[in-house]
């Protein structure tokens, strides 16, 4: 059971007086009528917190009346309710659901809305109607407040079977929907982290079928093992995810007559995900169609592969140290204007391109926008008036737009052929794009502007929002509420005529409606046509029949004035959701266009580069900088370092990944599983595989590694780079292996963290690779330690070849690149003075011939004789250790 249920479990108190608890418990035949619906709701949705509308307040009763008083920290009160006594009770006004809502979600609770569908005078003394109209959870938030406007919300859905798996995600809120397929557990963990879903669905045999949410960390013996624990999950009911019914739903939906079109086809484990996701949006969207874009399959190897820790390492979202989004590399390159640009710009660094041609056309683009000054400066100024036309299309194609909703979206679209007049003679790919905005959309704003008055109240039932001059009928019954309007406002003025006294007034409440006052001084000279209704200190009020007569045709009128306005505005908002594929697909565009044009701001004023990208292996880059170390130091303070790695001459591997392994494969057949050769026959190279970096600490190598890997990954998703030139091959993968944290959670050491993540990577890395490593063998021994990292830096130069800097404190691995010509030796140079040693931060080949602790051991204050016998030490480790001689002695 759901602990997001169990929580709001409570048992019957053992005091008998105490209010319900517990609505199971309850004898149903004494409830009154609307708690017996509400409970009957409640049996519908256990797992869920159920918010009632009552008048003017949402309320939860038993249960869920402990829950939200607990997690909201509300006031829990009691309702006496029929004949079974007191029942817990507490609730939010009705306005503020979506805040109160939010905050359950954002907890992990899945919340049912039930509101009253019709009004409580329509009831006329019968229960007023009420209806389950939304049910949210984490996955399936639509309302603006609800969502972070820079980032997706992701729903994902996942079928395992063994090794196998199949994924699909949904953005309900962009439409987005993908899926994809693949053999490898780890490769399922990788892409959930990359997505970070905000729920996940699992298929499950768990015996109660209906929703069962997982809070993130929550255990349950239902999730199958391999799933990462950060997320939360809901269990489903493995019916939907059957491939019968999966495919059935699939082709429904898109109106298809196979799946051949949508390329899932032959991927029967994504068609089961695909198919479930649609079935959790049927089941909890009720009557709102999700216009979801047709389903899209990708697959893992058509990009770049980051995966999580390198993700983490480089900073790519987050920072390491605290986790904020100030720091990252996100933060250091977004200048994109609209919110959909910003949740573009954040696809493309989670999903870095392989394609060459793809890459070079967002640098097209770029380039354009970064020679031609005026278009780059007009089209940010444009795009800023664009709002969210994604999430404004899906609020509208699902029902839950207000009128504010469609105004921002009209004014919009309407934007959209200025946009396009101003890229009208653009040549780069993305800005065509623009070029040519469907007619209908210009159509669409029009009758949106026509229709809506300029600025809309955010309710949608209770009138203002329709112009005059749309619908006939409406006009007219304006007419008719405004005439009694204006003989009502007149009344106040032929009254005091009539009467003669002159402070009489005409109010109105909600509970008597319209009113005559009289102060009580002058209640004697009151008509007889007056009935006193009310006695207050100071006045009395009184009605007449003829005022009660207007009121009721004005409140009348007034209610079908609204309905109809109501109705129309409905109609408006269904026709603007039937054209969500069209918007959102120059929404794309827009997208698109918009980071490119953030980038290319960002290139012109932090001098960034076109990298040239090349077929081979090389990463040649004269004079880089590190894209957010740059940003946070005064201008110029940053010392740029050139990179020469992989070149040509060294390309002793095979073309493609497939053809290496198998290479690899008959290499270890030969030597039959023993230890590599030492001295591999590779020409000498200006352009090493593998650099050993040595330098004191805080020298600048982290940096310098850091910054290889950035640069590369920023090349990828097709953007300028901070370096004064560069020339890049296409890599299939970054790997990092950086710092040392124990990772409490699995309990594992720092020591084996790091041997797991460079296992991870000896057996993943190809000559098509970057590899980063950053202290290798720090975690132990220091002899262990550096025969570790010298024989996977070897393996790396002599079997993988893929592209490697490899920081290090111990400069015994200088040794190396005597061995393999591959190899080349840098330091990062630093000024010694008497008393202190100054960073130059400059990256110079060469070995650090010394390391810098001791001198370190010495400026910190330790004593004299404590770095004398150091030294000593140092110098007789030394003399043993001439490793290379020793290694070839050996041989
Ligand atoms: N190229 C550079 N130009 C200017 N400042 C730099 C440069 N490289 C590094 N720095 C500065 O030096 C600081 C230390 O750099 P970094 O962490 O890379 O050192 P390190 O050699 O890896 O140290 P350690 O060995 O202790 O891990 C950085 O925070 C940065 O501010």
């Amino acid at each position: 059971m759901s602990a997001s249920y169990s929580a709001s479990q409570t048992t019957q108190p053992s005091n008998p007086t105490a209010p319900h608890a517990d609505h199971r418990l309850v004898d149903r035949s004494k409830l009154t009528q609307m708690f017996q619906h509400y409970v009957d709701i409640k049996d519908k949705y256990p797992h869920a917190m159920l918010l009632y509308r009552v008048g003017d307040f949402f309320e939860c009763y038993f249960e869920d009346a402990v829950t939200l008083a607990q997690e909201l920290e509300l006031s829990l009160t009691s309702k006496l309710v029929g004949d079974v006594g007191r029942v817990a009770m507490s609730g939010v006004p009705h306005h503020a659901w979506e805040r109160h809502a939010t905050q359950l979600v954002e907890k992990g609770y899945a919340v049912v809305i039930c509101d009253q569908v019709e009004d409580a005078a329509e009831a006329a003394g019968r229960l007023v109607r009420r209806e389950v109209t939304r049910i949210l959870t984490p996955g399936t938030l639509l309302e603006e407040g609800m969502l972070k406007s820079s980032r997706n919300n992701y729903l994902a859905a996942v079928v395992i079977a063994g090794e196998h798996w199949g994924l699909a995600y949904a953005d309900i809120s962009t439409g987005e929907f993908l899926t994809t397929q693949g053999s490898n557990l780890e490769h399922l963990t990788q892409e959930l982290m990359r997505l970070q879903p905000a729920e996940v669905l699992v298929p499950t045999n768990a015996p109660d079928l209906r929703s069962l949410l997982l809070r993130a960390g929550e255990k349950s013996e239902h999730l199958p093992e391999c799933l990462p624990p950060s997320f939360c999950y809901c269990l489903r009911s493995q019916i939907p995810f059957s491939q019968a019914e999966a495919r059935a739903r699939l082709l429904q939906k898109f109106k298809v007559r196979s799946l051949e079109g949508l390329g899932c086809d032959q991927l029967p484990l994504a068609v089961r995900a695909a198919g479930g996701l649609l079935e959790y949006l049927e089941d909890t969207q009720k009557e709102n169609a999700i216009p979801l874009q047709l389903l899209r399959t990708y697959t893992l190897t058509d990009f770049l592969i980051v995966d999580y820790q390198t993700r983490r390492n480089l900073e790519i979202t987050q920072t390491v140290r605290d986790g904020s989004f100030v720091g990252s590399l996100l933060w250091a390159l977004d200048r994109t204007s609209t919110a959909m640009g910003s949740r573009a710009l954040r696809r493309w660094l989670l999903q870095p391109l392989l394609d060459v041609k793809g890459i070079r056309s967002r640098q097209d683009t770029i380039q354009e926008l970064v020679e031609n000054t005026t278009l780059r400066q007009e089209l940010r100024q444009l795009l800023r008036q664009i709002y969210d036309l994604e999430r404004l299309t899906g609020r509208a194609g699902s029902g839950t737009a207000h009128a504010r909703d469609l105004v921002a979206l009209a004014d919009s679209l309407s934007r959209l052929p200025e946009l396009s007049r101003l890229v009208a003679s653009a040549h780069s790919p993305f800005l065509k794009a623009l070029q040519k905005v469907p007619p209908v959309l210009e159509e669409l704003a029009q009758k949106i502007r026509a229709h809506l008055v300029e600025s809309p109240p955010i309710h949608i039932k209770e009138g203002g929002l329709i112009r005059s001059g749309i619908n006939t009928q409406l006009d007219e019954r304006r007419a008719t509420v405004e005439d009694d309007q204006k003989w009502i406002a007149n009344l106040e003025v032929d009254e005091r005529a009539k009467t003669g006294i002159p402070t009489l007034k005409v109010g109105f409440n909600k509970t008597f409606g319209y009113y005559i006052s009289i102060s009580r001084a002058k209640a004697d000279q009151v008509p007889s046509n007056y009935i006193r209704k009310q006695t207050l200190v100071n006045e009395e009020r009184y009605i007449t029949p003829e005022l009660k007569e207007r009121e009721a045709r004005i409140l009348t009128a007034r209610d079908d004035l609204n309905q109809l306005e109501y109705e129309i505005f409905v109609a408006l908002r269904e026709e603007v959701g039937g054209e969500a594929e069209v918007i959102r697909n120059i929404s794309r565009a827009v997208a698109a266009a918009d980071v490119l044009c953030g980038l290319a701001e960002l290139a012109v004023y932090q001098g960034y580069c076109r990298p040239e990208m090349v077929e081979g292996r090389e990463i040649n880059i004269v004079d880089g900088r590190h894209p957010v170390v740059e940003q946070s130091l005064p201008a110029g303070f940053f010392v740029p370092n050139s990179t020469s790695l992989g070149g040509e001459t060294n390309r002793r591997g095979a073309e493609n990944a497939e053809e290496e392994e198998e290479k690899g494969r008959k290499r270890q057949g030969e030597r039959g599983g023993k230890e590599s050769s030492l001295i591999p026959s590779l020409p000498d190279s200006p352009h090493p595989d593998l650099i050993i970096l040595t330098g004191p600490n805080a020298s600048g190598k982290s940096c310098y590694l850091r910054q290889v890997g950035l640069i590369q990954l920023m090349a990828q998703i097709g953007s300028f780079v901070p370096a004064g030139s560069a020339r890049l091959g296409v890599c299939d993968r970054i790997f990092t292996r950086v710092g040392a944290v124990d990772d409490l959670a699995t309990g594992q050491s720092t020591f084996m963290v790091e041997m797991n993540e460079t296992a991870n990577i000896l057996n993943h890395a190809t000559s098509r690779s970057l590899v980063l490593l950053d202290e290798i063998g720090r975690g132990t021994a220091t002899f262990d330690g550096l025969s570790i990292a010298w024989a996977v830096a070897e393996y790396i130069a002599t079997e993988i070849l893929a592209r490697t800097i490899f920081a290090t404190h111990y400069h015994e691995l200088n040794e190396l690149a005597s061995l393999l010509p591959n190899i080349a030796n840098y330091q990062v140079t630093v000024k010694e003075l008497a008393d202190q040693i100054i960073f130059l931060h400059q990256v110079q080949p060469g070995g650090a011939d010394k390391s810098y602790g001791i001198e370190a051991g010495r400026l910190a204050g330790l004593p004299k004789v404590v770095i004398a016998r150091a030294k000593q030490v140092m110098g007789q480790i030394e003399k043993h250790s001439k490793i290379a001689m020793g290694l070839q002695n050996l041989e």
